[in-house]
């Protein structure tokens, strides 16, 4: 099942954030009570980092069992570990290291120094084995049901590390891929694919900035997702677009703003 987008559009990208912390906050703590713990997979990238130092700074944080919190990463740049750069040393930075994680629960993407050495397939294909042993079979995906899964949407309609036209955005069967040679540096990463992006329960693109404003309107107009890889990122239950005015300009009338009765 996929679902149509919702739109939330916000003033500015500070309020974006603090707005997308307060419903993360929210969304997390009600799946720990309706299941014991909740899932959410982080995205790379300035909007996403954004996100995560709202979160840090809301009072509303300790309402977060935090050790009752999977974490699992949508992509990374294939680096060092401890890499500046690295999606997950960005997130450690932001929030990770200010808040009592259980560390068996952060599921960090390999590095290139890992035990997969410099091999971003093999390193692709040991966090795929390790999504499958956290899938439940009743969902029929390779995948985990995540709670949220948050991607941060490029100019060229990126998300994750799904590029237009690489073979990436193309993956029909595995969860996770190796990339090489995306236009985005560094050229070498591991992404979530579309098929792993769309077992999650609900799907969040953040998109705030005027050079936003043409990817957004492309992808929520009916784009291919080869074409534009942020039209085909659906959860199963929601899809929503976090937008800020900037990234919201260019949105189509009738979908922006929604009409009146
Ligand atoms: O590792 C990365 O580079 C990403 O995960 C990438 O998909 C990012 O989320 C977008 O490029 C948006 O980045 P901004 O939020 O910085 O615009």
């Amino acid at each position: 099942m996929s679902t149509a987008p919702q739109l939330v559009v916000h003033r500015d990208k500070e309020l974006m954030a603090q707005a997308a912390a307060a419903r993360l906050i929210t969304k997390i703590v009600d799946a720990q009570a309706a299941r014991g713990s909740a899932s959410v997979v982080l995205t790379g990238g300035r909007n996403g980092n954004g996100l995560l130092t709202a979160l840090g700074a809301s009072p509303a944080r300790d309402a977060v069992d935090w050790g009752r919190l999977d974490l699992w990463w949508g992509d990374e740049r294939f680096l060092p570990d401890g890499d500046p750069d690295r999606n997950v040393t960005q997130a450690r930075e932001a929030l990770l290291d200010s808040v009592p994680l259980d560390p068996a629960r952060v599921h960090a993407m390999p590095a290139s120094d890992g035990p997969y050495g410099n091999d971003a397939d093999a390193a692709a294909e040991g966090y795929a084995a390790e999504l499958a042993a956290a899938a439940q079979p009743e969902n029929h995906s390779a995948a985990p049901a995540f709670d949220v899964l948050l991607l941060g949407v490029g100019p060229d309609t990126h998300v994750a590390s799904l590029f237009p036209e690489l073979p990436a955005v193309r993956e029909t069967e595995r969860t996770v891929v190796g990339v090489h040679g995306a236009p985005k540096p560094p050229p070498t990463r591991i992404s979530l694919t579309l098929p792993a992006i769309r077992s999650a329960r609900e799907v969040w693109l953040l998109a705030a900035g005027e050079d936003k404003a043409k990817a957004a309107a492309i992808a929520l107009s009916g784009a291919g997702e080869i074409q534009a890889p942020a039209a085909g990122a659906h959860g199963r239950s929601r899809t929503l677009w976090l937008l800020d005015s900037a990234a919201a300009s260019q949105l189509p009338r009738d979908l922006y703003p929604p009409a009146s009765p």
